[in-house]
């Protein structure tokens, strides 16, 4: 059981889910800069996602904790995270590093939410890399038109 305390995300929606997973993975930071990172290695990262939102959907959800899970640890559990399509572009925007690895799960999830009739919204991701090293990613409001 992953037991943590993650850092409070400001909102004024009504529910907020969290999820805790965890997942091995491989992967390098391909640039010179990154050091022995440059190299391939490995982790065990933990994630925390923060979703909230007003309305539930018909199960009494805001959305199934295994959705969540499906996205996160089912696509990118005991993979090389630079093999995902979602790392190749070759920008530092899109090296498996902690920050970009955060705001890719970001990316992922909320592309999944905008489906729920109830729209939740993806507020925060927390990825620990190691045990003294970790990132929060909190995506900014998008700005409604009306
Ligand atoms: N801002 C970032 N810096 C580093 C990242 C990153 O993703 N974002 N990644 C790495 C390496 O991939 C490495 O896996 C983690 O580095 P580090 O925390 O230095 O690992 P250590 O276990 O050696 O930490 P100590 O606290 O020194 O034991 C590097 N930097
Ligand atoms: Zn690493």
């Amino acid at each position: 059981m992953i037991q943590q305390i993650y850092p409070q995300v400001n909102h004024d929606y009504q529910y907020e889910l969290n999820k805790d997973m965890h997942l091995s993975a491989a992967h390098y930071v391909p640039h010179e800069s990154a050091g022995p990172c440059r190299n391939v290695h490995g982790h065990t990262y933990f994630v925390n996602v923060t979703i909230a939102g007003d309305t539930l959907d018909e199960s009494g959800f805001l959305v199934n904790f295994k959705t969540l899970k499906n996205l996160v640890h089912g696509q990118f559990d005991h993979t090389i995270l630079n093999e995902h399509a979602l790392f190749q572009s070759g920008s530092p925007e899109d090296f498996p590093t902690t920050e970009v690895v955060a705001r890719k799960i970001s990316e992922v999830i909320q592309a999944e939410l905008d489906q729920l009739p109830g729209k939740p919204v993806c507020v925060q991701v927390f990825v620990r890399e190691t045990p003294t090293s970790y990132v929060v990613f909190r995506p900014k409001k998008v700005k409604s038109n009306g």
